[in-house]
């Protein structure tokens, strides 16, 4: 299938010289959730205001649809919707008037079902008449993400969507989002919590320092996610695995004094019950036990350390 935005080799140096982000290419398939992982400085804002023209790219490419977002600028920028980390909103509109202004900004015509839609969608109908400047934060960031919506995009971008905000309205916000996934949109985010990356996302970039160092699925990111450690520390350090426990692919530490047996959690079968009594027929007496599963955090953590 044709990706609904490719991306490529596309570079960013600031005239101050900075490099902010090295040639980068992706390409995002449509009706995906993609969530561009990454800490602060990173490169993520350059990127996606690149993407959606705002910025000039240094090299490279990038197609909207098939359209160049430089060549083609407004053909690519209509498919495209943009909910800003920055709450910008004019605070003494309505939500209807801004709503319905920024879709007459892209040149639509006015739909006033499609608006209603929208803000219903978006548990703001009540508030329609309510000047933005008297909505809680969480309101001010769905009144952005109508907005974007305003013009019938077919990929949104968030940009650290729910950066700031307490844990209830950050699921609320993983809420919205799936939802408008569900109705057909292409949802390219930005994060830097590991936690949104791990519970929206269909695919997972990392950028670091201006390169992305992984593109990948989600479920093969849980896979990793669904091992787990046992060390067995030995009453009396050996100096290598007997070959009748090598089944157990154990990893012996380099003093001598533990093994450390990896399984996976998600099977019902672990092995453990088999690896205690090998250990034992192989006469290695334990003195503990220890246990500890691999998070997201750990990967992205390597991940970033072995790239420094
Ligand atoms: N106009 C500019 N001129 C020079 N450097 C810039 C400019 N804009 C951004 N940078 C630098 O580029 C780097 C990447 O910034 P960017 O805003 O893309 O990061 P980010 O990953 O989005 O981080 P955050 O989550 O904090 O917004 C940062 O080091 C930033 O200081």
């Amino acid at each position: 299938m044709q990706p609904i935005l490719t991306i490529d080799n596309v570079g960013k140096t600031y005239s101050n010289g900075f490099t902010a982000l090295k040639p980068v290419s992706l390409a995002i398939r449509k009706g995906e959730i993609f969530a561009l992982l990454g800490p602060n400085g990173a490169g993520k804002t350059t990127l996606i205001s690149i993407i959606c023209g705002l910025t000039s790219a240094s090299s490279g490419s990038v197609h909207v649809a098939g359209h160049d977002i430089e060549t083609a600028y407004r053909q690519a920028r209509s498919i495209i919707g943009l909910v800003p980390q920055e709450l910008t909103a004019d605070a003494f509109e309505t939500v209807w008037a801004t709503v319905s202004f920024t879709r007459g900004l892209f040149g639509k015509k006015r739909n006033d079902a499609y608006v209603e839609k929208v803000l219903k969608d978006l548990t703001l109908w009540d508030k329609r008449d309510s000047k933005i400047m008297t909505l809680s934060g969480g309101m001010k960031r769905r009144v952005l993400i109508a907005k974007a919506l305003a013009h019938e995009p077919d990929l949104l971008f968030l940009d650290e969507p729910t950066a700031g905000v307490d844990v209830e309205l950050r699921r609320d916000m993983w809420r919205v989002v799936q939802d408008l996934r569900n109705s057909g949109v292409t949802i390219f985010l930005t994060t830097h919590y590991i936690e949104e990356a791990q519970e929206m996302a269909d695919r997972v970039g990392v950028i670091r320092k201006g390169e992305l160092i992984l593109v990948e699925e989600k479920a093969a990111l849980m896979e990793k996610l669904g091992r787990k450690e046992l060390t067995v520390h030995l009453q009396t350090a050996i100096d290598a695995v007997p070959p009748q426990l090598a089944e157990f692919g154990l990893l012996l530490a380099d003093d001598g004094a533990s093994l450390t047996y990896t399984y996976k959690t998600g099977h019902e079968r672990t092995g453990i019950t088999a690896l205690l009594r090998a250990l034992d027929d192989a006469g290695l007496r334990l003195r503990d036990l220890e246990t500890r599963q691999s998070t997201l955090e750990d990967i992205f953590i390597d991940l970033v350390r072995t790239q420094a």
